[in-house]
């Protein structure tokens, strides 16, 4: 008997999958002692523990079996009608999705052909990237400054480079900390717009703004742009991982009809629909729940991040830079040329502080002197503790 050869038999497709480095190295942070600034996760001890469960025997109450019986692909009604109206669209423009990376990953399944331009910043969210590469896109990198995208380099690429679809994330972006002006947003839409590109607009971070003025979504500049929300060339996905719970695994996609209809199909065949109880959890706690908790989630992660902040200006060595979010729950730091933030990271866990190198984060490589830092899951203490054991580790670097 000769056991089958399992990886010469894996699809193409499969071929090209890769490991999310964020994933890998949540499995390390899992041990009590690591600081970690790693994963974006949402603070535990912020979840609305006793609202849940009391929404769960609401959810249970009012539907009785049906709530645990299978239910429709497009998702329950009167939780894309209260998305619809909030957005000012129609619910049949909303679809249900299992977590926004199930959107992203739906998304890339229905609109990308193999050797498609997707336009992507450099750095980006790698979950993004995860999720397209198996469909086999060319990518091409937005050139990002302080301010996110350069819009004048994405004018030169469009002019030159016809191109499928460009993927942003304008708030809190993942995982730099940046936010696209309202300016460079206009732009963006009447480029994107004029070169015929669809746009993905990924906003898990909208709501948790703790500091200066919140500008238009991409999704409302493009309704503005047509005129008519089934000609809006701008595809927005968000979540209510954030701004709730991860753990139940609920986000949404708003986006033209044609888009939709064939979003339901792909969702049909991946996984019928989304948890059903989950979807009901997440309705009963939309009118009183959401609003305080993400009140609370903005003030805590805003202090967290002013906190790591300071404590960055105090332990960390001349030559580093730092992005000062505005929202959200990362920031980006740059380290002296020389330095590798991947070599780095063996010695910042023998220190006990563990985060995400940026690398993973370049669609076409590069970025090996960034790290990815994430305040949202660690206390005051854990914060100021891990902040000077990664001061030590980069002047170690340095000598
Ligand atoms: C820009 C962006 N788009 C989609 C997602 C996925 O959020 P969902 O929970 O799937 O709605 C995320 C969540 N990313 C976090 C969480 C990843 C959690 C994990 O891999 O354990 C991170 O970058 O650490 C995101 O930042």
């Amino acid at each position: 008997f000769k056991a089958p050869d399992f990886t010469a038999l894996l699809s193409d497709r499969a071929r090209r999958m890769n490991a999310s480095a964020i994933r890998e190295i949540l499995k390390i942070t899992q041990q009590p002692d690591i600081i970690s600034f790693a994963g974006g996760l949402p603070a535990p001890e912020l979840f609305p523990l006793e609202e849940v469960r009391q929404a769960t025997n609401a959810a249970l109450d009012r539907y009785g079996p049906a709530a645990l019986q299978y239910s429709t692909t497009e998702g329950h009604p009167p939780l894309r009608e209260w998305i619809g109206n909030r957005a000012g669209i129609p619910a049949a423009n909303v679809q249900i999705v299992t977590g926004s990376q199930q959107g992203l990953d739906l998304l890339g399944k229905i609109l990308i052909s193999e050797g498609d331009t997707v336009l992507v910043e450099a750095p980006t969210y790698l979950g993004a990237l995860q999720s397209f590469q198996p469909y086999g896109p060319s990518y091409v990198q937005m050139p990002t400054d302080d301010g996110g995208i350069d819009l004048d380099a994405l004018e030169a690429i469009l002019r030159t480079t016809p191109a499928k679809l460009l993927y942003a994330v304008p708030n809190f972006q993942n995982p730099t900390g940046r936010t696209l002006s309202a300016e460079r947003r206009r732009r963006l839409v009447e480029l994107t717009g004029q070169y015929g590109v669809l746009v993905i607009e990924d906003d898990p971070y909208g709501q948790l703004r703790f500091t200066g003025e919140a500008a238009p979504s991409l999704y409302e500049l493009g309704l503005e742009y047509a005129g008519d929300v089934n000609a809006n060339h701008v595809i927005y996905c968000s979540s209510f991982s954030k701004t709730l719970v991860p753990g139940l695994r609920d986000a949404w996609v708003q986006a033209a009809a044609p888009i939709i209809s064939k979003l339901i199909q792909a969702k049909q065949g991946a996984d019928l629909h989304t948890p059903t109880l989950n979807q009901m959890i997440v309705t009963e706690l939309l009118d009183e729940v959401l609003p305080r908790q993400i009140e609370r989630v903005r003030k805590a992660y805003g202090e967290r991040a002013a906190l790591m902040l300071g404590h960055i200006e105090e332990e960390f060595p001349g030559g580093v830079d730092f992005t000062r979010p505005e929202g959200g729950m990362f920031l980006w730091i740059t380290l002296p040329g020389q330095i590798d933030s991947t070599k780095m990271l063996v010695r910042a866990l023998t220190r006990n502080v563990a985060y995400v190198p940026g690398n993973p984060f370049f669609a076409l490589g590069g970025g090996e002197n960034t790290l990815r830092l994430s305040y949202s899951n660690a206390t005051p203490e854990q914060i100021e503790r891990g902040i000077k054991a990664l001061g030590e580790t980069i002047r170690e670097a340095l000598d």
